[in-house]
């Protein structure tokens, strides 16, 4: 990790740094293999989900079970995770984003178990990956995806946590910022990018950011825009830009309506 990331990155990475210790002592890397063997069903295929609704009529939303953030506090009080996901399947989703991170985003791990067991989409572990140890402990929790972020992980990090995921059958997304960010994301074979347009120095989003980054992308990549996104006119113009899938949290989550929302922004 460098000096230049943003201090919340910082923050959570030294969370992590501890709770992968606790994780450690708690389960060994061969019980968590156990587990992953005991597990009843295959990965879903969150990429291919993505590719396929991008190459249809249809818009490929990954739609984010976000109980809150560090930039908002708390999103939604009352939040039901099972509810919500039930409700992005019933209404359009291509695929579901579970943030299982507790101290920041107010998520937890047994949200993916949860989910899965009732709802049949892919589903994306939304964490601060740094460590080999939580690539098992993802799979072995029933996630199909892992976000990997290029700003909290060395090129050679990435490399090795995306060989591993893919090992055990996990596809990743991986996350950039900016320019220097992406130029390391074309370095790998990573097939799913996300460009992030939220600044984590200010919190603020910006979707030109997506276009901009857009630019360098190579063929073959599925680009993913993430953060921001508000309304139906968001979308077209990031698919104008690029973008081919859309994660989205809070302006689905705010919603009194979430089912209601998600066909708006679906068009
Ligand atoms: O959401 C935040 O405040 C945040 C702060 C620090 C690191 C990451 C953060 N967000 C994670 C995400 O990437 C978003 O949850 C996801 O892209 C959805 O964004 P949105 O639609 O704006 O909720």
């Amino acid at each position: 990790m460098n000096n230049a990331i943003p201090d919340i990155l910082k923050t959570i990475v030294e969370q992590k740094l501890i709770e992968v210790e606790a994780g450690k002592r708690d389960a060994s890397i061969q019980e968590l293999k156990g587990r992953i063997s005991d597990l009843e069903d295959t990965p879903r295929g969150f990429e291919r989900h993505l590719r396929e609704a991008a190459a249809s009529d249809w818009t490929a939303i990954i739609a984010e079970v976000k109980k809150g953030s560090p930039s908002k506090g708390v999103i939604r009080a009352g939040f039901d995770p099972l509810e919500i996901a039930e409700t992005y399947q019933d209404n359009g989703a291509t695929c579901l984003s579970v943030l299982t991170d507790e101290k920041f985003f107010l998520g937890h791990l047994r949200y993916l178990a949860l989910i899965r067991e009732q709802v049949g989409l892919p589903l994306l572990r939304k964490e601060f990956i740094i460590d080999p140890w939580q690539v098992y402990e993802t799979r072995a929790a029933g996630a199909d995806a892992l976000l990997l972020i290029a700003a909290i992980l060395e090129p050679q990090q990435i490399v090795d946590l995306a060989g591993l995921a893919r090992e055990l059958h996990l596809d990743v997304l991986l996350e950039v910022h900016d320019e220097a960010e992406m130029a390391t994301a074309c370095t790998t074979d990573i097939g799913l990018i996300g460009v992030n347009n939220r600044n984590l120095r200010t919190f603020v989003t910006d979707l030109s950011t997506t276009g901009r980054l857009a630019k360098m992308l190579p063929p073959g990549r599925l680009l993913v825009a993430e953060s921001g996104i508000n309304n139906r006119a968001d979308i077209e113009r990031l698919q104008a830009d690029g973008a081919r899938a859309f994660l989205i949290g809070e302006s689905l989550v705010r919603e009194e309506d979430i089912g209601a929302k998600l066909q708006e922004l679906l068009g």
